[in-house]
């Protein structure tokens, strides 16, 4: 037996011109969605039920960028998209491109246990989770008045990327993103991606599980996936560690983060947070990320290289502790 351990992100790459009131409502958010996971943790689920548990509270509220909430498309419309992955066994499961489905990471979850693959995408995830009776819900229940404004100064801004999420009263205050010397069809990608959520999950039984979910980056090309749905990039467990990504999709994706956690614990003997640290300083380029992890002995750790990230952490001894900044 392992003491557990938990971990959960509302994005990194946070404005440092947040309102202090909305950075109030976020850490309740996720002190709220820590406690859900430790009370069934204190009951005995397993770590793949809980990611998957915690993962939905937080696609429900329309704070973070995930089910209703979620980033908008250069269109205005969403296409939504998470993974969840069981370290027992790597089993794993991915959507993306859902524009109907209440919560992604029940249908990952679906995908994972009731389906013969890994990924399903686009008008095929839809058909799937027709078939297997998820909730879904109409356009007007994921796209929040806030965002609809924040497409909006993202076109103004030219930025591909722009998700700095704001009271609706508040644009002013936002600024612009950094810009990244990446480039997508000479548009900047902005540095700033914050708010996909994850979390992270270490049993009870040392059993560890990932779950990341989004609605992926503001005015972004219809179509684009990220690194949240991709296994090995956004999200990634094994029988050592769970862990779960946010930031900059295409350079999490370059540096195959979550994965790295794992292989340098693996192939270099690093502990849990020397491997999150080397993977965020050797891994990253320049691209602006963060990450949440757990390992099989019970350790939770995070990193990241931007402002702050969004993130609660707590495990069996009593540890816990929610937070924004360095
Ligand atoms: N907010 C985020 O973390 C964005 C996500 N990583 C993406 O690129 O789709």
């Amino acid at each position: 037996m392992v003491g557990w351990a938990i971990a959960v992100h509302g994005g990194a790459g946070v404005d440092p011109n947040l309102p202090t009131e909305r950075q109030e409502q976020a850490k309740l958010l996720l002190t709220r969605c820590l406690n859900l996971g430790i009370s069934a943790l204190q009951s005995k689920a397993a770590a793949i039920d809980v990611v998957e548990l915690v993962v939905r509270e937080l696609e429900t509220d329309p704070i973070f960028n995930s089910g209703r909430g979620s980033a908008l498309t250069e269109k205005g419309t969403v296409e939504m998209e998470a993974s969840i992955m069981d370290g027992p066994g790597r089993r794993c499961g991915a959507v993306s491109g859902l524009t109907t489905v209440k919560n992604p990471v029940s249908l990952a979850r679906l995908v994972m246990d009731k389906s013969p693959h890994s990924y399903l995408a686009f008008s095929g995830a839809e058909e799937f989770a027709k078939q297997m009776g998820v909730e879904r819900e109409e356009n007007d229940y994921f796209i929040t008045e806030d965002n609809v404004g924040m497409l909006k100064v993202a076109k103004e801004a030219n930025s591909i990327v722009f998700d700095y999420r704001i009271p609706t009263t508040g644009y002013e205050s936002c600024g612009v993103g950094v810009e990244s010397p990446i480039r997508m069809n000479g548009l900047p990608i902005s540095v700033y991606a914050p708010e996909t959520v994850g979390c992270v999950v270490v049993d009870s039984q040392g059993r560890c599980a990932a779950a990341t979910s989004t609605g992926g980056l503001m005015n972004k090309r219809t179509g684009r996936i990220g690194d949240s749905p991709l296994i090995g990039a956004g999200t990634y467990a094994c029988d050592a560690c769970g862990v779960s990504c946010t930031g900059e999709g295409e350079a999490i994706i370059r540096g195959t983060l979550a994965r790295e956690v794992a292989a340098v614990m693996e192939y270099k003997g690093l502990g849990l947070q020397e491997a999150v640290d080397f993977v965020i300083k050797e891994r990253l380029d320049e691209g602006q990320a963060g990450l949440i992890a757990v390992s099989k002995t019970g350790e939770v750790a995070y990193g990241f290289n931007c402002v702050g990230m969004f993130r609660g952490c707590a495990s069996e001894d009593g540890f816990m502790e929610v937070g924004i900044w360095e």
